[in-house]
C-alpha cells in the first residue's frame, strides 16, 4: 500500500479519513469547519476539510459524492468526480450543490465526500493523419444493441 504524507488541521476533532471497511474503495472526507454551513435550495459551495496531502507521482485523488448523502438530502459534488493533482499541495476541498428543495446543514465534522486514490498515467502526443478502425469505429452514444 503506497505511504502518503498528509497535514491535517483540527486533528483533535477531525480524524485522518479511513477507509471504513476492509474493502473500501474511499475513505469518506470530513467537513473542517468554525461554524456550520448552511446550503439553500441549488446553493453551492467549497467545503474545506483540513486536509493537505503529498501524493507520489503518478497518483491522483478523486473526490466522489456519498450516495447517502445524495439520496437522503440531495447533496452532491458538483464536479463530480473531483481531481487532486500530485503536485496539488493546497487544501482537498470539496465543492458542494444542493440539489434537493430544502436548505442543508453542514456541520463539522460531517462525511461529506469520499477520496479514492488511484495510479494515472500520462501520455504523449504522436500526430498522425489517420487514426485505426475497429469494430465499433465511431459508433457511440447508444449505438450497441440495434440492429
Ligand atoms: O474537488 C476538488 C477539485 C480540485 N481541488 C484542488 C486540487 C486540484 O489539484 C486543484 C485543481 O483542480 P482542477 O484541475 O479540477 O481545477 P481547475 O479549474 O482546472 O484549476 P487549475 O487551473 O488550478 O488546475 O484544485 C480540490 O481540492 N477539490
Ligand atoms: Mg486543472
Amino acid at each position: 500500500m503506497p505511504k502518503i504524507q498528509v497535514k491535517i488541521i483540527n486533528q483533535s476533532s477531525n480524524p485522518l479519513p479511513e477507509y471504513s471497511t476492509a474493502g473500501s474503495a474511499g475513505m469518506d472526507l470530513r467537513a473542517n469547519l468554525e461554524a456550520p454551513i448552511v446550503l439553500q435550495s441549488l446553493e453551492r459551495s467549497l467545503i474545506p476539510t483540513g486536509l493537505f496531502i503529498e501524493l507520489p507521482d503518478g497518483y491522483e485523488a478523486q473526490v466522489r459524492p456519498r450516495s447517502g448523502l445524495a439520496i437522503k438530502q440531495g447533496l452532491t459534488c458538483l464536479n463530480s468526480p473531483g481531481t487532486i493533482d500530485a503536485d496539488y499541495r493546497g487544501e482537498v476541498k470539496v465543492i458542494l450543490i444542493n440539489l434537493s428543495h430544502e436548505p442543508q446543514t453542514i456541520q463539522h465534522g460531517d462525511r461529506i465526500a469520499q477520496m479514492v486514490v488511484h495510479s494515472v498515467g500520462q501520455v504523449a502526443w504522436v500526430p498522425v493523419t489517420e487514426i485505426g478502425v475497429t469494430e465499433r469505429n465511431a459508433g457511440g452514444f447508444g449505438h450497441t444493441g440495434k440492429s
